[in-house]
């Protein structure tokens, strides 16, 4: 290429990206939202993380720990977005929403991409089969040991590295859109059994009689270490702010009764709710 090419090259490359940077959106700050006085937070419609039942109230342990939150930082109004799992880092980043409660495990990948909270919650996994168990699945293991066997994970969701680690091929992994498509894949038969943390299996069994919560459990280890997650608040990258004002909060909060109520009340264990005290998102960020 001529000089007088490569000028032309460079010049070219210069404009676009500042068109680009003029139309990179910006997260709403911590002053637009208390001056404001309003939020919108997203969900991802899974019991008991976050979701918005039929009367469109949001509940979940995300949900009502952060309406508490909202209340100490003086914000009065939370617009509530449903949207699927794997749009809730995208949709941060698009600007749709300024924090998700979705209770989003804190993984050193996700920390890349978007800021956590300090962990609101610590959970583990279970398996949704169909009544009775007919292909007498226990384990994610399972998947790579019976190669016939096929096992549906949810978009977006951090099964599909516990799969991907556990050997499980591509060919036997069926993703779904959203985790209320999980009791028809498994009732029909289109994946034997759906994976996913243990208490989003129990609240999908509870919902129809065509599935149930595979008995026998056997916690998946990956990495030589029992499967663990710490969910958190999430927050677009560059919103410090918003993230130490909600953190700040949080710590406050998680010293009350009410915060563990909370948690219980959706099913979380005491381990579940001691152990959320138990790693900080410096920690899960990093973790190798
Ligand atoms: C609450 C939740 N945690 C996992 C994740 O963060 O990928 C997935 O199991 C999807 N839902």
């Amino acid at each position: 290429m001529t000089k007088l090419g490569q000028t032309a090259v460079m010049a070219l490359s210069a404009i676009l990206a500042s068109a680009l940077a003029s139309t990179a959106v910006s997260a709403a700050s911590l002053e637009d939202i208390k001056k404001s006085g309003s939020i919108r937070i997203a969900v991802a419609n899974e019991i008991p993380y976050g979701y918005v039942d039929p009367n469109g109230d949001a509940k979940g342990a995300g949900p009502d720990v952060a309406k508490a939150i909202m209340d100490k930082l003086g914000v009065d109004k939370i617009e509530w977005v449903t949207t699927n799992f794997s749009s809730l880092i995208p949709g941060l980043q698009a600007d749709r929403f300024d924090m998700v409660a979705a209770e989003m495990a804190i993984r050193p990948d996700r920390c890349k991409q978007v800021l956590f909270s300090e962990p609101n919650s610590s959970y583990g996994e279970g398996l949704l089969v169909a009544a009775g168990n007919p292909k007498g699945v226990h384990a994610y293991s399972d998947f790579a040991d019976k190669p016939d066997l096929k096992v549906a994970i949810m978009a977006g969701a951090d099964q599909l590295e516990m799969m991907q680690k556990l050997g499980v091929s591509e060919g036997n992994l069926v993703t779904i859109a959203a985790n209320a498509d999980a009791i028809s894949t498994v009732s029909t038969g289109r994946a034997d059994a759906y994976a996913a943390t243990g208490l989003t299996v129990s609240g999908l069994a509870g919902q129809n009689d065509g599935v149930e919560v595979a008995g026998d459990f056997v916690d998946p280890v990956v990495d030589g270490q029992e499967v663990r997650s710490w969910g958190g608040f999430t927050f677009a990258s560059g919103n410090e702010e918003l993230r130490d004002a909600v953190n700040e909060a949080l710590a406050e909060f998680k010293k009350t009764d009410d915060w563990s109520k909370i948690l219980t009340g959706y099913g979380f264990t005491q381990a579940d709710v001691d152990g959320s005290g138990q790693r900080t998102t410096e920690q899960l960020c990093t973790a190798g």
